[in-house]
């Protein structure tokens, strides 16, 4: 039985003037992927970016509705937002690894909070490194600039940088879309590993990626989200004709 870990209720964005999400009541199940889809410009990469407060740090932005994180209000006063992000951690369209060795960037995190024992930041770095998958490729090489590294391998760098400060839900935004299909395939399988420990929401242009990955599918349109369901049923029997049409490459 799956176990809600976040539900949000009634969401609505404004940028300025502008409403992007127009009510938004979407729940979220533990250990699993859910991938967030529809045409560009529908708002998923807002409605994502509100989960963990990253639009917070955008101006001119309205933020109503609830969210509810493991029965917490992620919009109350007082949530330390530095534990929040640490809890709800962000994976980004490019890959985005910092100017500074592979090691450093995975023990980022937890060197910002506080950890400095050698053995402890050691631990962590590689396990990190091994459930990104790309420690075998690194192992030899952890005091090299990560810079110079594939972008495939950069990428899963940066979802190891995520994982090393012991997150509970990893966003992704559109993970793979500048990554060749190799890497692509290579980042797929790494989630489907990490959703035994991890609830995975990823926003995805790939419909393929979203019907062979994520158990569960949202469809966007137009800052409305018209349906969510366990991804086969939105992929072959979807309840909504909006829904169909995106699906079928009629629009978007
Ligand atoms: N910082 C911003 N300021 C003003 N409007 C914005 C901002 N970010 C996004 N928007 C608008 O909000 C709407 C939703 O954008 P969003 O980026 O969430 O869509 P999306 O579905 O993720 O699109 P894409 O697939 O192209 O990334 C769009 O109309 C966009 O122009």
């Amino acid at each position: 039985m799956a176990n809600t870990i976040l539900k949000t209720k009634d969401v609505k964005l404004k940028y300025g003037d502008f409403e992007a999400l127009h009510g938004i009541d979407l729940s979220f199940n533990e250990n699993e992927i859910t991938a967030l889809i529809g045409p560009s410009g529908c708002g998923k990469s807002t409605f994502l970016r509100c989960l963990n407060r990253m639009n917070d740090l955008i101006d001119g932005v309205t933020i109503t509705g609830e969210f509810d994180y493991r029965g917490k209000d992620v919009y109350a006063e007082d949530y330390d937002i530095v534990e929040l992000r640490k809890q709800i951690g962000m994976v980004f369209q490019q890959p985005n690894p910092f100017p500074m060795s592979i090691y450093d960037n995975v023990a980022y995190g937890l060197r910002v909070a506080g950890v400095r024992d050698k053995e402890t930041l050691d631990e962590a770095v590689q396990t990190s490194l091994k459930q990104a998958a790309i420690w075998d490729e690194v192992k030899d090489k952890l005091d090299k600039s990560a810079l110079a590294l594939s972008g495939g391998q950069q990428q899963r760098v940066c979802i190891a940088r995520a994982l090393a400060v012991s997150p509970d839900i990893i966003l992704l935004d559109e993970p793979t879309s500048a990554l060749d299909p190799h890497s692509s395939r290579q980042i797929e399988a790494t989630l489907l590993q990490l959703k035994e420990k991890y609830t995975i929401i990823t926003v995805t242009h790939n419909l393929q990626q979203a019907a062979r990955i994520a158990d569960r599918t949202a469809f966007f349109l137009q800052g409305d989200l018209i349906e969510a369901d366990d991804t086969k049923n939105i992929f072959m029997n979807p309840a909504h004709k909006e829904t169909s049409d995106f699906i079928t490459g009629r629009f978007g």
